[in-house]
């Protein structure tokens, strides 16, 4: 099993550039199914997940070809409708949660699919019923498939637009709705939908392929059926996550950091976020500069009182950096209540950072709080296995600042969705390596 060797308590320095968003890749590459014409996207993150929904696309009969260090041009003129029938369809499926994303495109265009129970991140149910309920209401029929252990998703009469409510604002659900209503007859109205910039760089995509889509950026979204989806030139958005996780990691080793090109006006509200941590993080044109602090003091609400950061559907902040926000709180000064509404195993991994001196108290799997040290005590080097993506990073970050050598290993959980972080880090400054 490959590990990180980290010999924590080097400052990071210089500048990092964050690498093309996991999440909307995920999107963007399963909508090329739309279409028997060439897409290009660039700024593809060259990770784990990418690769597997990649080889994925392959495995039907996808034309991939690799124009670019980060460029593809997919064509999906001559899919293999026997293999989506295939029992190795399900199974390669299952091994990543983006694969959900294949559904609603796949449904669309061939009126049949198969949704396999998805792989990804071990952090509590993950259930795909808002997908289901939202092709169901476009026209699927669904059938569960115990041989294959997979929904089976059928149209007879094509797929018709309709207005739904959904029951929640999921994040794949809507982009697999988003993308079976624009092959359905009519006009699909989706409310209560998910708006994260993943979802809309999704919309801008396939406005640009011919789909008329309406109220981009909100939880409202009405989007016109066309019977043909054109090609197109899409470019991914830097990841977000990535980028938190950056300031994340230069506050803890308490480094001067700037990381370069973040598309600023995409991040919401994660700057002030990592601010209410007393992170003086400056924006400068669409980079951010980090200054090294001595202090980092969190902002107590205005009575006084212990704040909480909690995540919400966007433009709240998104579940995935509280990980990475509860191990910087470790060594700020103050204390601050993280509350995962969203998933409920996601915070588990405290028990390392407990082990690494960290002042921590878990209140149940949704709450800890955390006790910062204010820098005065350094943490412990560890040695410790990667739950899930984002606790990975956090424990990669806690061992950058601690004292000593610490390992991390069941790495690949990192690898989904890091590119290459050994090496980008350690052009930042970091003493990391990786062995296989
Ligand atoms: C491949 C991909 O894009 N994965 C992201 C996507 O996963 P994914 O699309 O699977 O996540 P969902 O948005 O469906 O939901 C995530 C969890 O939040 C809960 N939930 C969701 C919406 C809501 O209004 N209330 C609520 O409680 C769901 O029940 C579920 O447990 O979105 C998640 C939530 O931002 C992110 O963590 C994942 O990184
Ligand atoms: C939960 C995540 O990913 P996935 O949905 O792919 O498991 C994540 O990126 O933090």
């Amino acid at each position: 099993m490959s590990k990180y060797i980290i010999e924590g308590g080097h400052r990071l320095n210089g500048n990092i550039k964050p690498q093309g968003a996991k999440n909307e890749a995920l999107q963007v590459i399963s909508a090329v199914l739309l279409t028997s014409e060439p897409v290009t996207i660039h700024n593809v993150p060259n990770i784990l997940d990418v690769k597997n929904l990649i080889d994925l696309l392959r495995a039907m009969n996808v034309k991939v070809e690799k124009i670019g260090e980060h460029s593809y041009r997919f064509q999906a003129d001559d899919l293999d409708e026997d293999y989506i029938s295939s029992a190795d369809f399900v199974a390669r499926c299952a091994g990543l949660r983006g694969s959900v994303l294949v559904v609603g495109p796949l449904l669309a265009r061939l009126g049949q699919s198969y949704f396999a129970k998805p792989g990804g991140d071990k952090i509590g149910r993950r259930k795909v019923d808002t997908h289901i309920s939202g092709l169901s209401k476009l026209g699927a029929m669904i059938a569960y498939n115990e041989e294959r252990q997979a929904y089976y998703l059928v149209t007879v009469n094509g797929l018709k637009g309709c207005y739904m409510l959904l029951d929640e604002a999921s994040v794949t659900g809507t982009a697999n709705i988003i993308m079976a209503a624009s092959l359905a007859e009519g006009t699909t109205t989706i409310y209560n939908a998910a708006c994260e910039p993943y979802v809309q760089q999704l919309c801008r995509m396939l406005s640009q392929m011919g789909v008329k889509i309406e109220g981009i950026g909100s939880n409202l979204l009405r989007i016109t059926g066309t019977d043909h989806i054109g090609g197109a030139d899409h470019t991914i958005l830097p990841d977000m996550i990535e980028v938190g996780s950056f300031i994340g990691m230069a506050a803890l080793t308490q480094s001067e950091l700037t990381i370069k090109d973040v598309s600023y006006d995409n991040l919401g509200i994660i700057p002030d976020s990592f601010r209410r941590l007393g992170i003086r993080l400056e924006r400068r044109g669409d980079d951010i500069f980090i200054p090294a602090q001595d202090v980092y003091e969190i902002e107590t609400n205005l009575d006084g009182s212990i704040p909480t950061i909690a995540d919400a559907p966007w433009p709240g902040l998104t579940p995935d950096l509280l990980s990475v926000m509860l191990v910087t709180a470790t060594q700020c000064r103050g204390s601050v209540l993280i509350h995962q509404k969203m998933f409920e195993s996601r915070l588990f991994f405290v028990d390392r950072l407990i082990d690494m001196g960290a002042q921590i108290m878990l209140c149940d799997p949704h709450r800890a709080v955390v006790i910062g040290l204010d820098h005065k005590m350094p943490l412990r080097a560890n040695n410790m296995h990667s739950p899930d993506i984002r606790a990975g990073i956090a424990m990669l970050i806690a061992a950058l600042s601690a004292k000593g050598m610490s390992t991390i290993d069941n790495i690949d959980q990192i690898d989904r969705g890091y590119e290459a972080i050994d090496t980008r880090l350690s052009s930042a400054g970091a003493c990391i390596s990786r062995r296989e």
